[in-house]
């Protein structure tokens, strides 16, 4: 069955991270920066992870921690993966388990964020090299300037609203509107 694509908005969002290791580090440093409240729960952490984590502590793992989270990494050894993934199940939470593709009910994506834009990219688990190739050449194919791109259909949605334009005829005029931001740039640049 493939994944249902989704965005989670993380803001204040408490996500249980078990493991200190440098896996548990780099999705950590992920979450973070997404304005979850990332709980660290692992008996020894890298150094990087005390700058990121909300509450970090200190010990093994029990199921109290899955408590109150709204998704939960499980980064630690194996046998404590599987742990965490059962307790994650029974309580209803998503759970990224990172050694075990199988036992996933979340995968992280490769992520290319540019211009208030989000492109996420999964292989279920299959290729993860190749989906972080893939955003790699995604890079280079969206345009440093879409920005630009997203703030002319944002404005020219708020118009459609209220002149009451269908749906149906709204992807002609902002293709029009796309081609006229190029048409002025090259205008001024040839003044
Ligand atoms: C299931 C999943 C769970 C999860 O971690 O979320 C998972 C699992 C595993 N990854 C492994 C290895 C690698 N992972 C990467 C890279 C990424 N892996 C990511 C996601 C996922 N990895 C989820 C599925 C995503 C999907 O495919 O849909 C990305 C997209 C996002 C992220 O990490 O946040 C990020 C790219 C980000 C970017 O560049 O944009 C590379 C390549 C590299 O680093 O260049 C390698 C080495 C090459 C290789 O092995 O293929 C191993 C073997 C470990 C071992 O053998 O020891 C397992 C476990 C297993 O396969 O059993
Ligand atoms: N998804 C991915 O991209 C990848 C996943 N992996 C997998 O990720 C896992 C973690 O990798 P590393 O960070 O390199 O591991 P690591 O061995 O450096 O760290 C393991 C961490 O788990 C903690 N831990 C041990 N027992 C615990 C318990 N009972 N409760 C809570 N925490 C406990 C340790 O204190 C340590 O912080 C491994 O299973 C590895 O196979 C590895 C490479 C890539």
């Amino acid at each position: 069955m493939s994944p249902y694509g989704l965005f989670l908005l993380l803001e204040g969002k408490r996500v249980l991270v078990v493991g200190g290791g440098p896996v548990a580090a780099a999705k950590a440093r992920e979450l973070h920066a997404h304005g979850a409240h990332v709980v660290v729960v692992a008996p020894d952490v890298v150094a990087d992870l005390e700058a990121v984590a909300a509450e970090l502590h200190r010990r093994p793992f029990v199921p109290q921690d899955v408590e109150g989270a709204y998704l939960v990494i499980a980064a630690a050894p194996p046998p404590v993966n599987r742990e965490v993934r059962h307790v994650a199940d029974q309580r209803a939470v998503f759970v990224v388990a990172v050694d075990d593709v199988a036992s996933c009910t979340a995968y992280g994506a490769a992520r290319l964020e540019r211009g208030g834009l989000t492109i996420a990219i999964s292989s279920s688990g299959t290729a993860p090299a190749l989906v972080a190739l893939l955003r790699r050449a995604l890079e280079a194919v969206i345009p440093d300037d879409v920005e630009r791109w997203r703030e002319v259909a944002e404005n020219a949605r708020s118009s459609w609203k209220a002149a009451g334009i269908p749906i149906e005829e709204r992807r002609p005029i902002l293709l029009r509107a796309l081609d006229a931001l190029y048409d002025k740039t090259e205008a001024s640049s040839s003044c």
